[in-house]
């Protein structure tokens, strides 16, 4: 029997839990490089690595921490001054990242999180977190995304041993029956969990080349909700507002929800990512027009 693609990244989304083990293990250590609290910080990053940085400054200020912005690293401001910088790339060589790490040398402290020792963030960021153990054969960022984001809320004080519970189950149970089936997907988020919506959508663009968007969840009710209706699924990380849900059923379309942690949930929408591109005869590890960094010759 052939071989179904996609085997890398299947692989990589069912490692998950472990490597979640492994990075709230090592959060500790890496509490002198990572920003401290009361600091002022920015995270940048691009594609995935932008939307982690959105996930991680919204549960920073939560915290307590000190105001942090999340910037794609192509619209860092260039008048803005922050005690620390985090520059999050999990190839080490996206030019927009390297760009904005050349730019404030000297003036803001930098720190970056990536999984390849052998490439420029190395000499590019003041200090350096690796995480090569969580890197991928996949070009589409499954585990090293979410690792990155489990070391971040570990670090942020969180237990996350109940998180790494929940996606134990997020990677074994079946997957919703009208999400498989479904046309079109609207992520919803709040808070830290826009970033996870922004990142599911993204997944299932790169992987399946699916009709996909993603809103804060009270924007949706401004205009995306529209494009919702039968065969189509609005899918909300974490708790959703009040009456959403009714509104969704409303208007024919169908709730996904979950009370399990929202970057659990995160792990569901890449085991649909892989599933849809599955049955659109995609492979999932090939993704189209798609590599795994970029890396600009012209700007
Ligand atoms: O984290 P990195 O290596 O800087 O790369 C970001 C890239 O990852 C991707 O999510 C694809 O792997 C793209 O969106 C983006 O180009």
């Amino acid at each position: 029997m052939a071989e179904r693609g996609g085997g890398h990244t299947e692989a990589e989304i069912a490692s998950q839990p472990d490597r979640w083990r492994r990075a709230a293990a090592t959060a500790a250590d890496l509490a002198p490089v990572l920003p401290r609290p009361g600091e002022r910080a920015a995270v940048i990053g691009c594609g995935t690595s932008w939307f982690v940085a959105q996930a991680y400054a919204a549960l920073r200020e939560a915290a307590g921490q000190g105001e942090t912005d999340a910037f794609a690293a192509s619209e860092f401001p260039a008048g803005r001054r922050y005690d620390r910088l985090l520059a999050l790339s999990r190839s080490g060589t996206t030019t927009e990242v390297l760009d904005v790490l050349a730019r404030v040398r000297g003036t803001t402290p930098t720190v970056a999180i990536t999984a390849d020792p052998a490439t420029p963030v190395m000499n590019a960021a003041d200090e350096i977190v690796v995480l090569d153990y969580a890197d991928e054969r996949s070009v589409v960022q499954t585990r090293y995304a979410t690792t990155q984001l489990v070391l971040l809320r570990a670090h942020l004080g969180e237990d996350v041993s109940p998180v790494i519970a929940d996606a134990e189950r997020a990677v074994a149970e079946p997957l919703p029956a009208a999400a498989v089936a479904a046309d079109q997907f609207t992520f919803l988020g709040r808070g830290w969990t826009i970033g996870l919506a922004h990142e599911a959508a993204l997944k299932m663009r790169e992987a399946a080349g699916a009709w996909t968007e993603s809103y804060p969840a009270m924007e949706y009710r401004h205009g995306p909700i529209a494009v919702t209706g039968p065969g189509r699924v609005a899918w909300m990380f974490g708790e959703p507002p009040a009456g959403l849900a009714d509104q969704v059923a409303q208007v024919g379309g169908t709730m996904v929800t979950t009370s399990r942690d929202p970057l659990a949930d995160l792990v569901r929408a890449q085991r649909l990512a892989v599933e849809i591109a599955r049955a659109r005869g995609d492979d999932p590890d090939r993704p189209r027009n798609l590599t795994r960094s970029v890396i600009l010759d012209v700007r």
